[in-house]
């Protein structure tokens, strides 16, 4: 079982609200344990936790991390560093080895990332050497390292749950005194 944080720099609070939240809740979603925050944004952080809160699991926020701290206590503790990159190594190149690890951050840019994270990660690695996204290639890059089908996660204490349905929305709500299924927009 692998222990993977996301390292999230350079978020511009109004500008970023949006693709971070996303950052967040794909991480969530494709296995992180949690996502540590760059800059000071509360209230997004305040979003996601209440997300995660609803739909089950343990998905941490930290709010304004210093992220040289960080990836120095990450790497004191024996972790590994991957940051993505378009300008890395081709993903399919380095996954054999990437997936070996069992404590990875994985680091995810803004607008520009500062010189020094090539420096410090174990590998800087690009989910395909063109540009895109740092929601996409959250997403791509820990489904292809992961050993278990991240698809298949389960979370457990949700105040939500979905019933896979072919059509409709079907949405357990362990809010009510007696467990309910329902049709509702989330
Ligand atoms: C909108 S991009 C900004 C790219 C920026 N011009 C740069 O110099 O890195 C924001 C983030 O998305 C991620 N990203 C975008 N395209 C990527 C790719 N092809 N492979 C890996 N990460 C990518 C990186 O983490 C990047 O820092």
């Amino acid at each position: 079982m692998q222990q993977i944080v996301i390292l999230r720099l350079g978020h511009r609070p109004v500008r970023d609200k949006r693709i971070t939240t996303h950052v967040g809740l794909t991480a969530r979603a494709f296995g992180a344990e949690g996502m540590l925050l760059a800059s000071d944004d509360p209230k997004l952080t305040e979003n996601i936790r209440d997300v995660a809160k609803r739909w089950g699991g343990n998905f941490y926020v930290t709010n304004n991390v210093n992220w040289k701290t960080e990836i120095r206590k990450w790497k004191e503790e024996g972790g590994k560093v991957c940051h993505l990159s378009m300008y890395g190594i081709n993903l399919p190149d380095a996954v054999s080895e990437i997936s070996l690890c069992e404590k990875l951050m994985v680091v995810v840019g803004a607008e520009k990332v500062p010189f020094e994270i090539y420096e410090l990660s174990d590998w800087n690695v690009a989910v395909g050497n063109q540009p895109h996204s740092e929601v996409a290639a959250v997403a791509v890059t820990l489904d292809r390292i992961a050993g278990n089908d991240p698809l298949r996660k389960e979370f457990t204490d949700g105040e939500l749950m979905i019933v896979p349905a072919e059509r409709g929305k079907k949405v357990i709500d362990n809010r009510q005194e007696e467990s309910q299924e329902m049709c509702r927009e989330e």
